[in-house]
């Protein structure tokens, strides 16, 4: 891996999936401003490096259909809720991204005209064209999905260089590294690999559009700042999944 000062992007567009829980910073629930502000600077500075820049941001700082079921509700309502909280997650972001002087669209896979742009792909792929970050939300627009999925679907239909996921932990390990104390960290790990060891780096199904479009994913911190930049120029802290 090239050293984190390096300034030069690898790559020419990607998309960084955004962890919903992390915009809640030290809060219990919801959007943490100042977090989501610092979020929002770190996507910038990679915009600023000259990279098109597509975003997916989960939700699961608002709602997760599964723990909206498990109170009552029938899972796909509560996988709505949850597509929902990724609406008003992505909102937020490209308030803050816009105060910052970046131009951001949010385009929504379900249809909801008052708020924001319905996803289609040729609008997205115009916006990007033009320079403007694009943020995908309600996730892939179906039930018993979730963002990691659409992150990995809307990569590949935009054709990102690559997947970043910007998360609680600083990459891929031989297990769960908030629960097992012996877990250690990978460098590189291929697709198979991941898939061998039954290593939880993405959901099966986000895994599984990866590895068969060889897509590459660097997994990383979000909680370090200047994390995004850094991993887009090859330094970092980061685990990097390839074919
Ligand atoms: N082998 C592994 N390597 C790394 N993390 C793992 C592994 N197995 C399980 N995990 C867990 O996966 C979590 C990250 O995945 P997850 O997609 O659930 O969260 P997220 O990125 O915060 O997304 P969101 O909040 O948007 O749902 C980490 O917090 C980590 O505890
Ligand atoms: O395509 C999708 C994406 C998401 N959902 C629902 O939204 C929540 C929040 O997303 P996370 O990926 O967990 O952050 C998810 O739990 C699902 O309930 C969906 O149904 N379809």
């Amino acid at each position: 891996m090239t050293p984190a000062s390096a300034t030069t992007p690898l790559y020419r567009r990607v998309l960084v999936k955004v962890s919903g829980e992390a915009l809640m910073g030290p809060s219990a629930f919801g959007l943490h401003q100042p977090t989501v502000d610092r979020i929002a600077a770190d996507l910038a500075a990679a915009h600023a490096l000259g990279v098109e820049l597509a975003v997916v941001v989960g939700g699961g700082n608002i709602f997760r259909g599964v723990q909206v079921s498990a109170q009552g509700v029938d899972r796909a309502t509560g996988d709505y809720m949850g597509m929902l909280a990724t609406v008003m997650n992505a909102l937020a972001l490209a308030a803050a991204l816009m105060r910052q002087g970046v131009q951001t669209r949010v385009l929504s896979a379900l249809d909801m005209p008052a708020v924001c742009e319905t996803y289609t792909r040729p609008r997205a792929l115009a916006h990007l064209d033009r320079g403007r970050v694009v943020i995908f939300a309600a996730g892939t627009g179906n039930p018993f999905f979730t963002t990691d999925t659409a992150a990995a679907l809307r990569a590949i239909e935009t054709g990102c260089d690559a997947l970043l996921k910007a998360t609680q932990v600083d990459g891929v390990y031989t297990g769960d590294p908030k629960t097992d104390p012996t877990a250690t960290r990978f460098d590189r790990v291929t697709h198979d690999e991941v898939l061998q060891r039954d290593l939880k780096v993405m959901d099966a199904a986000a895994f599984a559009l990866a590895r068969e479009n060889a897509l590459p994913l660097i997994v990383f911190s979000i909680h370090e700042p200047g994390s995004i930049p850094a991993v887009i120029c090859g330094g970092g802290r980061a685990t990097i999944v390839t074919s």
